[in-house]
């Protein structure tokens, strides 16, 4: 349970807990039992209204509520076309026989069917709302679509709107409390304030914040807001690919971020262990990366056309590597994802070189001698002999200078400094062989 995104923990079960939409909430009542009944007008809904604002909860909310079966489906994955038209059969004959538990089918997302690739769907939908025995409801965002007239005409449509301030402030509020997490006022007022009205994106910011920081505080909210761009962008397009239940959503992830492609890799590389548990599956992520890698480095040489099987393999490949999400009653799990390593070794060792630079030129002032003669024919011994903390007031070393020498000196014995550095030595050297042979074939 604990894994649970808290989109999912804390989506409300009843339409009595979901927050605000009266209106919403009394239309599709009513909808619901005049279809129970028979005498409905409309054989179909159509929610609508921007993300976030509760469209699936609602449909998710009447089935419980009504003690119907839900049957989810989004519309806009082509390959749900056919499982559609065999509901739209099997609905036709089935009908909801005395006894049988009734069935609510909602359709997700009908304003992202590609008119132009799937021509089929909207007349297989437009005939499952014919046939159907069982109600339906169906979302979207932007409905207003011209290709989507017909499916205007053929249903009711109620508006969603975005959630309110005070409603979001008592969704969020609930959520600290049943966590135990100190949350403050100012907090959460910034968090509704970004999220402007999606109750999907305050509620895993609130998470964010939550578990990277434990205190979800004015300073804390805004560390993760500022890291939006830098950071978020990265773990939101992470943890849209891995919680991505069909491939157009994992495509869409990886095409629409911001982030640069190579580091993008860095990023799943890091964190598919960390996601999938199997290890099969951990495999399979990893084999659709390294070709995603492969089809990037074409791209840079041969044609960015080819950008577009880095995307296949780098989103869809690494989402699809789940074998459990093809099974019923998947749920995406929650993991703290993790900053790339190998980038945090990059900045060490950058952050190393300017101090060892600078502690070169240090020297070199005082010995009248260039930063290069110094590291070839000075440093070796500078390490192995002197007394850091003499040298470091002489030559007005900084403390990460001092520390950094204290690192790589070991503050050893001078026996295991030089095998260190004989060590390292030789390394260079057959660094050296390995690049001069390099060059040679
Ligand atoms: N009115 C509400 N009351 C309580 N919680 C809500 C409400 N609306 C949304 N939520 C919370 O926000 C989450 C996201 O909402 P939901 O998935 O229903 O949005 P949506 O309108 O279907 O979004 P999209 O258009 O992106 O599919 C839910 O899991 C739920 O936790």
């Amino acid at each position: 349970m604990s894994n649970l995104p808290w989109i999912i923990k804390y989506r409300p079960k009843s339409l009595n807990d979901v927050e605000n939409q009266d209106d919403v909430k009394n239309s599709v009542k009513e909808w619901i039992e005049s279809w129970l009944k028979g005498k409905a007008e409309n054989r179909a809904i159509l929610l609508y209204g921007p993300p976030g604002s509760g469209k699936t909860t609602i449909a998710i909310a009447v089935a419980n509520d009504y003690k119907l079966e839900l049957m989810e489906m989004n519309a806009s994955d082509n390959r749900n076309i056919t499982a559609i038209k065999n509901i739209a059969e099997k609905a036709a004959l089935s009908g909801s026989l005395f006894g049988i538990r009734g069935k609510l089918i909602f359709l997700d997302e009908v304003d992202g069917i590609n008119v132009k690739q799937d021509s089929g769907a909207i007349p297989a939908i437009l005939e499952l709302i014919q046939k159907s025995k069982y109600p339906i409801i169906m979302a979207a965002n932007n409905p207003w679509d011209p290709s989507l007239r017909d499916l205007r005409n053929a249903t009711k449509m109620i508006e969603v709107k975005k959630l309110g301030k005070y409603a979001l402030k008592r969704i969020l509020s609930k959520i600290c409390n049943s966590e135990k997490i100190q949350c403050e006022d100012e907090a959460l007022g910034d968090i509704i304030d970004i999220s402007e009205g999606d109750a999907r994106y305050a509620i895993n910011l609130l998470q964010s914040v939550a578990e990277g920081y434990k205190k979800v505080t004015e300073t804390t909210v805004s560390e993760i807001a500022k890291r939006k761009e830098r950071e978020l962008d990265s773990f939101e397009t992470v943890r849209n690919v891995f919680w991505a239940k069909y491939v157009w959503q994992a495509k869409n992830a990886v095409s629409n971020s911001q982030v640069d492609y190579d580091l993008l890799i860095k990023w799943f590389s890091e964190n598919i262990p960390i996601q999938y548990d199997n290890l099969e599956d951990i495999w399979r992520a990893y084999d659709a990366l390294s070709r995603a890698s492969i089809f990037l480095n074409r791209a840079k040489t041969s044609g960015w056309d080819l950008l577009s099987y880095t995307f296949d393999l780098m989103g869809p490949g690494v989402a699809m590597a789940e074998t459990e999400k093809f099974k019923q009653g998947w749920k995406p799990k929650w993991k703290k994802y993790q900053f790339p390593q190998v980038i945090q070794m990059l900045y060490k060792s950058k952050e190393n070189r300017d101090l060892k630079n600078s502690i070169l030129e240090k020297i070199g002032k005082k010995i009248h001698t260039s930063s290069d003669k110094i590291l070839n024919d000075v440093f070796p011994y500078f390490i192995q002999y002197s007394k850091i903390k003499e040298v470091s007031k002489n030559l007005e070393l900084t403390p990460k200078e001092q520390e950094y020498l204290s690192t790589i000196s070991g503050e050893t014995s001078s026996e295991e400094t030089q095998t260190k550095y004989t060590q390292k030595y030789s390394q260079k050297k057959t660094y050296r062989r390995y690049s001069s042979s390099k060059k040679k074939t």
